[in-house]
């Protein structure tokens, strides 16, 4: 028994922010979640994804030759990055739905898909 429990609902940004602020107060670790030091730890943890894939060379899409046991690694590591990044945010004031959505926007003026692009821009 791991005291994991499966999440059968679809997760918003909303959501998971809310769960990061429970999860700070509950510790009283409010203090230590500072911009600066939230920024510090989601760097540490996207390095903890890119240990993951250190040496292995290009891999296919989906990783069908992993093991199951890499998979779930990969996703706490990924998911550790997510959790900084909404916090992160969140300790900023920033919406961080609203500024993805208009973020994609601009990508979408700036690189026309009315253009043929026959090399990466
Ligand atoms: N001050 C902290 C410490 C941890 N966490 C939460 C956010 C991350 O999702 C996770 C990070 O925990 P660890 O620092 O223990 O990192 P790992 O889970 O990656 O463990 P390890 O570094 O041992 O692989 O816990 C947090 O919100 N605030």
């Amino acid at each position: 028994m791991s005291g994991v429990e499966e999440v059968d609902e679809r997760v918003s940004l909303d959501f998971l922010k809310h769960k990061m602020a429970k999860f700070a107060k509950e510790r009283d670790w409010d203090h230590f979640h500072t911009p600066r030091n939230l920024l510090l730890a989601l760097v540490g943890e996207v390095g903890e994804v890119s240990e993951i894939f250190q040496w292995k060379g290009e891999v296919p899409k989906g990783l069908p030759d992993w093991k199951e046991e890499e998979r779930i690694h990969l996703g706490e590591e990924l998911s550790d990055v997510l959790l900084y990044l909404v916090r992160l945010a969140d300790m900023c004031g920033i919406d961080l739905g609203k500024a993805a959505l208009r973020k994609l926007q601009l990508n979408a003026i700036k690189y026309k898909a009315s253009n043929k692009y026959t090399q990466h821009p």
